[in-house]
């Protein structure tokens, strides 16, 4: 194994013990991936992302074959697919963290922009989020689903499940679902409450100045 793979199975324990620590996932709910060189490190199906062993993380190759360590997490597709259509993807994070889930629940939001520009930092890191129809966990739909979207999109929300977010590598990945999340908060903390949003100039203005998501 190179350098490099133990390093970001390293990342990979690291940061998803912190998600766990800090309640952005409970019990054995959400999945992380990250890509090396000669193919994809997903957290195994079942594992609690608290207590990870970086030798048991699944290997898959690049056109989803098992390679090595437990048998892959059942969203493999859905990671798989964001490799696929999505240039500079490093790494993936799937969460159940509360309120995107609740986002994802609610029946009003707008599906093409579901996590509307509060504050500039989400603009930043996360983009504009789609929701995806609801399918069953681990259906190989979702792949589809995601392929649909011809990589515009870096996060999206899978209806009544949770967050999807992506990075060019795995604390950009990471990061941005912190962001997601907190920002989905924020969201469930206005319902009701006249706010207001990031102006279209404004966000055309962060995304001529950081880039676009
Ligand atoms: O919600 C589900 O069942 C999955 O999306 C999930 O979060 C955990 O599945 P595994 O990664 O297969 O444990
Ligand atoms: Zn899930």
């Amino acid at each position: 194994m190179s350098s490099k793979e133990r390093e970001v199975r390293e990342d990979i324990v690291r940061l998803s013990r912190s998600l766990y620590q800090r309640g952005f996932s409970v019990g054995s709910a959400g999945n992380i991936s990250a890509a090396v060189d000669d193919g994809i490190l997903i957290t195994p199906t079942n594992s609690c992302l608290g207590f990870l062993d970086p030798e048991r993380i699944s290997k898959i190759s690049h056109d989803g074959r098992h390679q090595s360590g437990d048998r892959a997490s059942k969203e493999v597709f859905l990671h798989k697919a964001f490799y696929e259509t999505r240039p500079g993807t490093g790494a993936v994070v799937h969460l159940h963290s509360t309120f995107a889930t609740a986002l994802s629940c609610l029946v009003d939001i707008d599906p093409d922009d579901c996590v509307p520009a509060l504050t500039p930092y989400v603009v930043m890191r996360v983009g504009k989020v789609k929701l995806l129809d609801y399918v069953r966990p681990g259906d190989e739909k979702a792949g589809d689903l995601i392929r649909a979207l011809g990589g515009k999109h870096a996060a999206v929300l899978l209806a009544n499940h949770g967050p999807v977010v992506t990075g060019k590598d795995i604390s950009s990945a990471v990061y941005a679902a912190e962001e997601l999340e907190e920002t989905a908060k924020l969201l469930v903390m206005l319902r009701g409450l006249p706010r207001r949003l990031l102006s279209d100039d404004n966000v055309a203005e962060l995304r001529s100045v950081f880039g676009e998501r």
